[in-house]
């Protein structure tokens, strides 16, 4: 007989103030939080193998509805094995429901209660995206990890601008839903996740929160940050959304960040994360290194033998010349890329690793200010 895949699960290991240590088991492995999720939009987490994002200790990488539906569609990863066999990444995926890449990347876009119309960056090919297509593009790929389609505002905005979005959003998450249970995700032991929006607004950050708890979701994303709003008006919506989200489901907040946003959104309660800037910031010649950032543009590193971090146990990092990677970088040569993406992958691993421990050892504060200490 087949025996039923295991059921999404989330265990909560350990607590130290508001930071957790939890673990994620999905159809695809475990998931070791607090986690930092490489972004691999287009099927492929640039510039890296995915052997080399693994040995990073990577344990999920993130897919893009938007990018996949419009090249090379949903159908055609589905006809050839799903995303998981097509990318050769046979660890846990997340997949966005596009619904934020369509506000950001497309053209003539409208929005309305079925969902959003618009054209293919691409090719200009019309697509209407509703939170069914989402969760059914989501099934296609194959995600262990799917998102509910929602709609996430820019700030500042007026507050009943911010009311209407989030009001939609909750509408499309009960639509989401159904449709997640109607393909069977809930049995292949995937996960749909409910997205509370609510823009800089306390109160209606708390309802969303709550409205969506009432829903069966697997976990729950802190949307509508990371949209131009300053750090502290950030962290200051955690402050006031974790508290009301299920402590026994894992926290993702999208976008988000750098490593001082991640290190004080784990010390706000947050579990997963996801960003372009290791791997974006590598291939513009930036490296994250303990002791802070180092841009390699720069013509003070043309005769600096010293490597970035000679203590670092990536290649990339106690290796190479910081005058070859400048070279390398003014060269515009790819190894370029290759080599500050995989410094920058390790580094945001080991924070995450240094933070998973230090929350363990009941020490997270005393590492927050160790990491803090060395950027100064
Ligand atoms: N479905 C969905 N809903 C959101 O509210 C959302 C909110 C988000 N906020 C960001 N911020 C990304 C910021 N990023 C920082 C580095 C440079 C590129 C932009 N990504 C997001 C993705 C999101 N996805």
């Amino acid at each position: 007989m087949t025996h039923a895949p295991q059921r999404f699960a989330f265990r909560l290991l350990a607590t130290d103030g508001m930071a957790r240590r939890g673990e994620i088991t999905t159809p695809h492995g475990l998931v070791r939080t607090p986690a930092f999720m490489p972004v691999g939009t287009q099927a492929t987490v640039k510039a890296m193998y995915t052997d080399q994002v693994r040995a990073l200790g990577a344990d999920v990488v993130l897919g893009n509805t938007y990018h996949l539906m419009l090249r090379p569609g949903a159908e055609r990863v589905a006809r050839l094995g799903g995303l998981h066999h097509f990318m050769q990444w046979p660890h846990t995926i997340l997949t966005d429901s596009g619904g934020f890449q369509v506000m950001s990347l497309a053209q003539l876009r409208k929005l309305d209660e079925t969902g959003v119309r618009f054209q293919s960056h691409i090719d200009g090919q019309k697509y209407h995206l509703t939170p069914e297509r989402s969760v059914e593009i989501q099934g296609l790929l194959g995600s262990d990890i799917q998102m509910q389609l929602d709609e996430c505002i820019a700030l500042p905005a007026p507050e009943q601008e911010v009311q209407r979005a989030m009001e939609l959003s909750l509408r499309w998450a009960e639509r989401s839903r159904a449709k997640f249970e109607a393909m069977g995700g809930v049995e292949k032991g995937q996960g749909l996740y409910g997205i509370v929006q609510g823009g800089d607004v306390p109160h209606l950050r708390v309802r969303s929160a709550e409205s969506l708890a009432a829903m069966p979701f697997e976990g729950y994303s802190v949307g509508g940050l990371a949209v131009g709003e300053p750090q502290e008006v950030m962290l200051r919506m955690l402050e006031v959304t974790t508290p009301a989200m299920p402590v026994d489901k894992p926290r993702y907040l999208m976008g988000v960040g750098t490593p001082e946003d991640i290190l004080e959104s784990v010390a706000r309660g947050i579990d997963q994360f996801d960003c372009v800037m290791p791997t974006r910031a590598g291939r513009h010649g930036l490296a994250f290194t303990r002791r802070g950032k180092i841009n390699l543009k720069n013509a003070r590193h043309a005769d600096d033998p010293r490597p970035l971090d000679e203590e670092s146990d990536c290649p990339a990092a106690r290796q190479y010349s910081r005058a070859y990677l400048h070279h390398l970088v003014k060269a515009g040569e790819g190894l370029a890329a290759m080599l500050l993406t995989w410094n920058n992958l390790a580094y945001y691993q080991q924070l995450m690793q240094g933070m998973r421990e230090s929350i363990e050892a009941g020490r997270f504060q005393d590492y927050r200010a160790s990491v803090k200490e060395g950027w100064a």
